[in-house]
């Protein structure tokens, strides 16, 4: 009770009359779940089914909620390791299964897939951000999710990214090599960060909107952030705490929680979405807004699914390419692998390499297939949620369990692969299919699982892949990544051990990488 004691202290000062109040009932409703609790796991057992374990000390009333620690993917790592490939968490009245188990997380989530491919619910995402079920990635998997989610399937198709948003992904990459070199000079190293969040967001809002931002001064990009910053805050369980701890009802209640969350949807977010989707409309060339009205969504369906491509399209890509350039610097002599690789395909053909021109370049594919295996962009995917009781292995899953994804644990999983904690390219040299077409594979074949599984799997894995392919191979044309030196000559490598969780993704720590142009630079 202690951390709900000290979140309780941090509500506004203006409540603090309620907050004795609200302690005796949060005191006498974890009593009162505790009881029912006890009572309900005796009642609920099936016979000759198998118990998911759980690990660790499950508190009263909030469960495993505060023992995640500030590194909840390494947590989760050594949970695994004490007690399997499968266990369960209380999490305040929520269930939450976690899976690391490639074959065991297809049963669940292909297999079964009719069942599993809910999300589940929170009250800003539900009600306020997807407008009651609207869009795509965060609404549960119902008839009209399956239409939003056959147009995205149809607007990022790998044939209309081809046809059409090759040449702006190229432009962004060779922009953002520039920026690098540009700023490395200036500030004897740079924190990569903010340029690869510019290029991101450049990219997605050019082939959704066809709208490039200047610079990460231009205020419209500055706005944009900071509202796609608040979305994903609000999303956050910190927000959504209800829906774990019922008490905190009474919390959101005092401190007008659903209050801020609508405002924010209805004078915020949709004022700008409206505005990007009204200038899309009149913009030149191909975007996603133009290619969506082909198909039958109202306004509101419209800007939910924009919201949804823009967030799931922009964070996910800048935090891997984040990891990419810092695992490089970590790591001179696959960079160096790579730059020869791509340097002789260079001198053979005269001319840039391509993303169709990938099997010419098998390093740099697994290379980048063994980043996002080394380091995953998110340590839980997106959850699904389970709509009716299933059994899988043995287990019985519940109706509402939250399912999760161990990714770090996954993805150093030595039955899966063999010496796990090595970075080790040439492991993929013998999977060099797109990741996109090892996703939709058997489970067997696959590659890496950042994508995710069945029915919610990622739509958007080739534009993603053809984007850290294009931006890796123009920033390595022009440049080589090398740690930030003092002027002792000390040098400063980035820490790619820890991760640090940002909402969904996962990042390197905060570093700074020195790109520095080549003699012979063949990028331009
Ligand atoms: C490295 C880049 C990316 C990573 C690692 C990534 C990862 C994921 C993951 C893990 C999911 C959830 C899968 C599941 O529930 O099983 C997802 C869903 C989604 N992604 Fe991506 N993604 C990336 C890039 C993109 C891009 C470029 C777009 C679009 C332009 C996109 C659009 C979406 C959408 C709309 C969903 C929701 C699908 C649904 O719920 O039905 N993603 N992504």
């Amino acid at each position: 009770m202690e951390k709900v004691n000290s979140f309780i202290n941090s509500v506004p000062q203006r409540f603090e009359r309620e907050k004795s109040t609200i302690l005796s009932i949060a005191a006498a409703t974890a009593l009162l779940y505790t009881a029912y609790k006890i009572v309900n796991k005796s009642s609920k057992k099936t016979l000759g089914l198998k118990e998911i374990p759980s690990p660790g000390f499950s508190f009263p009333y909030v469960g495993h909620m505060f023992s995640l620690g500030s590194s909840p993917g390494k947590r989760i790592a050594q949970w695994h390791k004490e007690v399997g490939h499968i266990f369960k968490l209380d999490m305040g009245i929520q269930t939450w299964i976690l899976i690391d188990d490639p074959l065991l997380a297809h049963k669940v989530f292909v297999t079964h897939g009719v069942g599993s491919s809910d999300r589940p619910h929170s009250t800003f995402v539900y009600e306020y951000y997807s407008c009651k079920g609207k869009g795509v990635g965060f609404c549960p998997a119902t008839k009209q999710w399956k239409v939003a989610r056959g147009a995205v399937q149809n607007i990022i198709a790998p044939k209309v990214v081809d046809a059409h948003y090759l040449e702006p992904i190229k432009t962004e990459a060779i922009a953002l090599a520039e920026r690098f070199i540009k700023y490395s000079r200036l500030e004897s190293g740079v924190d990569p960060t903010k340029h690869l969040h510019l290029n991101s967001m450049n990219l997605i809002f050019k082939v959704g909107f066809g709208k490039v931002f200047s610079s990460v001064e231009d205020p419209d990009f500055i706005s944009i952030s900071a509202m796609i910053k608040k979305t994903a805050s609000l999303a956050g369980m910190t927000h959504d705490l209800s829906n774990f701890l019922p008490i905190f009802t009474v919390v959101d209640y005092c401190t007008g929680a659903r209050a801020t969350m609508k405002n924010f949807i209805e004078k915020e977010r949709d004022p700008i979405y409206k505005r990007l989707i009204k200038e899309a409309l009149e913009s030149d060339g191909a975007n996603f807004v133009k290619a969506l009205q082909e198909f039958d969504f109202d306004e509101e369906n419209q800007l939910v699914l924009m919201s949804d491509l823009v967030n799931g399209g922009s964070d996910t890509v800048s935090v891997t390419l984040g990891w990419i350039f810092a695992i490089m610097c970590y790591y001179p002599l696959a960079q160096k692998k790579a730059a020869d690789e791509i340097d002789a395909f260079v001198y053979q053909y005269k001319r840039h390499p391509e993303f169709a021109d990938r099997d010419e370049l098998p390093y740099c594919v697994s290379m980048l297939k063994e980043c996002m295996r080394f380091r995953p962009t998110t340590s839980f995917a997106i959850p699904h949620s389970a709509r009716d009781d299933f059994v899988v292995d043995g287990y019985l899953i519940p109706k509402g369990a939250t399912l999760v994804t161990s990714m770090e644990s996954m993805h150093q999983n030595p039955e899966v692969y063999a010496e796990p904690l090595r970075f080790y390219p040439e492991r993929f040299l013998n999977n060099l299919k797109t990741m996109d077409a090892a996703a939709k594979g058997k489970s067997e074949g696959r590659d890496h699982f950042n994508f995710g599984w069945g029915r919610r799997m990622c739509p958007g894995i080739y534009m993603a892949e053809v984007e850290l392919f294009t931006t890796f191979i123009h920033v390595i044309l022009r440049c080589t990544i090398e740690p930030v030196r003092d002027i002792d000559g000390k040098e400063y490598v980035p820490n790619i051990e820890n991760a640090v969780l940002s909402g969904l993704t996962s990042l390197p720590a905060p570093h700074k990488l020195n790109f520095i142009e080549r003699i012979q630079s063949l990028g331009k």
